[in-house]
């Protein structure tokens, strides 16, 4: 819901706003270009205008507007919005020219918030002004009756030193810093439930991501491929200034290996070439780290012993947005940002865990079962990699 003469968006940020003004100013500039793209990508018009802590989306269409600008990493809420000017009277008609076009019964309230020392009022008297107003236009038709608690119908104002923004509805951003405003990272995607949600979760801190995907080869097939290739399609529709197409990297040969050769410490052995392949394309783009969709205890395999256990094949970090999140809450982010569905397409897979599950693997040992030349086939996969435009 709008209000009448909605032309623009506001768009309310979160962590920036603790920055100094020149890192501020950075971010909102990135912030500003992050949803013009969105906005581009999406076919939504709108003249985004980088304003200090209130970006503004000027627009025909103020609801889709602001349901694209509240996609954008960094934004914790956008509204549709009519600007006023930051006077009394004209805030006060627009709250009652509101509530004659939408509010159509029940309890009402006027929240009003003030920033500046400029306008002439406080935010509780506007709010008692605003809510006689908003009274006088509607009693003909209704019973109207305030509730400032939990009301049915609420007329929002906020009152900035050089304008006011009249609005009814707030879109709930991703909350986090804009896109770009980090170095990039490699993110191991598996198309499961949990790597699409780790590389969202990166992506909501800045971080643009490079999705490398090892093909199973014959443990693998190509469902198991489609579900990697369908999630990063639609990860990739929050970022479409940073799209990177997913690298497919071919780890038959070495999962067969494995397979044949490993019995206790084979999906240790795996997830070492998978995070060796992900540090050769890291090297490669100038990635700064590694992200997994590993949660402590999840699966055997994700013990805190066998995570310790995995990590030295590589120098450089590896992040694990997902580590102390539950499944449920996991599943139900997948949900949200839309990846669930692609997640659980058949993949149909043949059997590449053992029999018996390795909980406590020590590094030693498994350097010691491991192929030796693991790092050098990690190389030699990344030399022929696919690159898959989503
Ligand atoms: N074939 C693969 N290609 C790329 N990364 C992989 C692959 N298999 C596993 N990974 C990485 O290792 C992590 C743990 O793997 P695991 O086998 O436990 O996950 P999964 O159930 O296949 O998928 P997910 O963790 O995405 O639900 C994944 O989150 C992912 O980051």
């Amino acid at each position: 819901m709008e209000p009448p003469g909605a032309e623009t968006v506001v768009v309310r940020y979160g962590d920036m706003s603790t920055k100094s003004s020149r890192v501020r100013r950075g971010m909102e500039e990135r912030l500003v270009e992050n949803i013009e793209a969105l906005l581009a990508d999406r076919g939504v018009d709108g003249d985004v205008e980088r304003r200090p802590t209130r970006p503004l989306v000027w627009t025909d269409e103020p609801t889709a507007a602001a349901e694209v600008a509240a996609d954008a990493f960094g934004v914790v809420s956008a509204s549709p919005a009519r600007t006023l000017p930051a006077e009394p009277e004209a805030i006060v008609d627009a709250m009652a020219e509101t509530a004659r076009t939408h509010y159509d019964g029940g309890s009402f309230a006027v929240d009003a918030r003030r920033a500046g020392d400029t306008f002439p009022m406080d935010s509780e008297d506007l709010g008692r002004e605003g809510g006689q107003a908003i009274w006088d236009a509607v009693e003909g038709d209704f019973e109207p009756e305030v509730d400032l608690d939990d009301p049915d119908f609420t007329v929002n104002v906020e009152v900035r030193e050089d304008a006011a923004f009249l609005y009814l509805t707030e879109f709930p951003g991703p909350g986090g810093l804009p896109l770009g405003s980090q170095r990039p990272v490699v993110a191991l995607v598996s198309g499961g439930i949990d790597s699409p949600v780790a590389v969202y979760e990166i992506m909501r801190k800045g971080c643009p991501v490079v999705p490398v995907y090892v093909d199973l080869g014959e443990y693998g097939g190509q469902d198991h491929r489609a579900r990697a290739v369908e999630t990063v399609r639609t990860l990739g529709s929050y970022a479409p200034n940073f799209r990177e197409p997913l690298r497919v990297v071919p780890g038959g040969e070495t999962v067969e290996l494995l397979a044949d050769s490993l019995e206790q410490g084979r999906m240790l052995a795996f997830r070492r070439f998978c995070l060796a392949v992900a540090e050769e394309v890291a090297l490669d783009v100038g990635a700064a780290g590694i992200v997994t969709g590993e949660a402590i205890g999840q699966k055997s395999s994700q013990t805190t012993q066998n995570l310790s256990a995995t990590d030295p094949i590589t120098d450089l970090p590896v992040f694990r947005p997902l580590l102390t999140m539950d499944k449920n809450d996991i599943t139900e982010r997948a949900r949200a940002i839309g990846t669930f569905i692609d997640s659980t397409i058949p993949a149909g897979c043949n059997r590449f865990a053992p029999a018996q599950a390795e909980t406590s693997a020590r590094l030693d040992r498994l350097r010691e079962r491991e192929p030796d030349d693991l790092r050098e086939r990690a190389r030699d996969a990344v030399a022929d990699l696919e690159l898959v435009e989503p």
